[in-house]
């Protein structure tokens, strides 16, 4: 292997993994482990292969600010001039910090709170991405309490089968996601006569880690199936937003480029007369993903009766995918000549966290001893955003690698750190 899965930006050179002009040993003892390493060359190419098939056409991109909150990760993207794909009133001041236009924020999420939807309108978010009646109605309350009109698209459940695990499947009838499709015309109705609600355009979104455009196609076509019916009663809609998350390469997977992607969409709008609508794209996981590793350290090997386990120093509250979804992230040394003496051996990759839940691969061939560091592929994307302190492990540092220039983007926490935030509280109070 001369470069990671996806990732020309993480390649072998003379037996050492470098990411960019940087090999990764220097940054894991510089930083220590475990660290989340991303290349700013990576995310570049990963935007430009959107930007690449949209050339031209009325598309904007919609980072999903979940996938990877870091706010240089973030500032990147709004440098580049995305807007930004939000689910919280935290990613809405993250955006914000990071220099987003507000005007070009989306929030999505099927359970918006009172306070974030005023917070939200107070900064003059583009559009909300509304997902129930319930909803609607309570924006439109918090909207008029504000003297406004809350700009919005009606997610709509297209009921497609993105094909990928059940967890990150959003557009089937059996989620919890959108407004269903045959609820959707009377929804836009309810939605045009209520004063404190401007509709703006639709929205759907089916799934995340999709590796195939067929199933972008079908809810395409379900959703200018509503359009034109929604026209027709005379309430206009400005933008199309087609949300769903192109997969990226962990293993073997060959989902389609993005360019190609949003080719093949904008073909279909062209073919339905709608082509010169603006259309809005949610990438997360496909911008990130591939983006970035976590290198992790050989804390131990242990030989067992039945498996052999490498204890590394990462663990399932740094990269909860593999604990979540069984998910596969390929684990490559970061040098490619074991010590002398070293036997490859087929080792479960575990961390130090108290449940048997906690690997980050199986069955993994490795040449490595004690002291080893390894890298986790892919890690960009749904790792450090989904990490946690359990088993009060602090979190990781992030450094962003640019040509031969990197910089710490995220301190690690310290042990002191966990037990601080909750410095002075929990004495009990009375109502007396
Ligand atoms: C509404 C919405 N937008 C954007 C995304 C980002 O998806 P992905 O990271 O797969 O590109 C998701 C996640 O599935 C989502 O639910
Ligand atoms: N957290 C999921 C993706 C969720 C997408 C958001 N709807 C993953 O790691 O694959």
């Amino acid at each position: 292997m001369s470069t990671l899965p996806g990732s020309p930006f993480f390649h072998y050179q003379d037996g050492q993994l470098f990411v960019e002009s940087v090999p990764l040993h220097s940054l894991a003892q510089a930083y220590g482990t475990p660290l989340f390493v991303y290349s700013k060359a990576a995310l570049g190419s990963a935007l430009d292969a959107y930007l690449a098939g949209v050339q031209g056409r009325q598309v904007s991109i919609h980072y999903a600010v979940k996938a990877n909150s870091n706010l240089a990760i973030l500032r990147y993207f709004a440098q580049r001039g995305c807007g930004f794909d939000i689910v919280s009133g935290g990613e809405l001041l993250r955006a914000l910090a990071a220099g987003a236009d507000a005007a070009r924020i989306v929030f999505s999420g099927v359970g918006k709170t009172q306070d974030e939807m005023r917070l939200a309108l107070q900064k003059g978010v583009g559009c909300f991405n509304v997902e129930s009646l319930a909803e609607l109605h309570t924006l439109n309350a918090v909207a008029q309490s504000l003297g406004v009109q809350a700009p919005v698209s009606l997610r709509v459940n297209p009921d497609v089968d993105a094909q990928t695990h059940p967890y990150i499947s959003t557009g089937l009838k059996s989620n919890k996601f959108g407004i269903a499709h045959d609820q959707a015309l009377a929804a836009y109705r309810l939605a045009a006569s209520l004063p404190g609600i401007a509709v703006k355009g639709i929205d759907c979104h089916i799934g995340s880690q999709i590796t195939t455009g067929a199933p972008y196609l079908d809810a395409l076509d379900r959703l200018l199936d509503l359009v034109t019916a929604v026209e027709a009663e005379g309430i206009a809609l400005s933008h199309i937003d087609c949300g769903g998350g192109l997969g990226i390469q962990y293993q073997d997977e060959q989902p389609p480029r993005a360019g190609d992607l949003w080719a093949q969409i904008l073909t279909r709008a062209d073919a339905r007369g709608f082509g010169q609508r603006h259309f809005m794209a949610e990438p997360g996981r496909s911008l990130v993903g591939n983006a970035g590793v976590c290198v992790t350290e050989v804390l131990y090997l242990k030989p067992g009766e039945e498996r052999h386990f490498c204890i590394v120093d990462a663990a399932m509250n740094d990269l909860p995918r593999p604990a979540l979804y069984e998910a596969y992230h390929a684990i490559a040394p970061l040098s490619q000549t074991p010590a002398a003496g070293v036997q490859g051996q087929v080792y479960d990759v575990v961390g130090p966290v108290c449940e048997s839940g906690d690997w980050l691969g199986r069955e993994r061939h490795l040449h490595v001893r004690q002291g080893d560091w390894l890298a986790v592929c892919s890690a960009g994307a749904y790792c450090m955003s989904m990490a946690s302190n359990y088993n009060s492990r602090p979190r990781a540092a992030e450094v962003l690698v640019d040509g031969e220039r990197h910089e710490l983007i995220r301190a690690r926490e310290t042990f002191a750190d966990l037990v601080q935030a909750e410095a002075g509280q929990g004495s009990f109070s009375t109502n007396q």
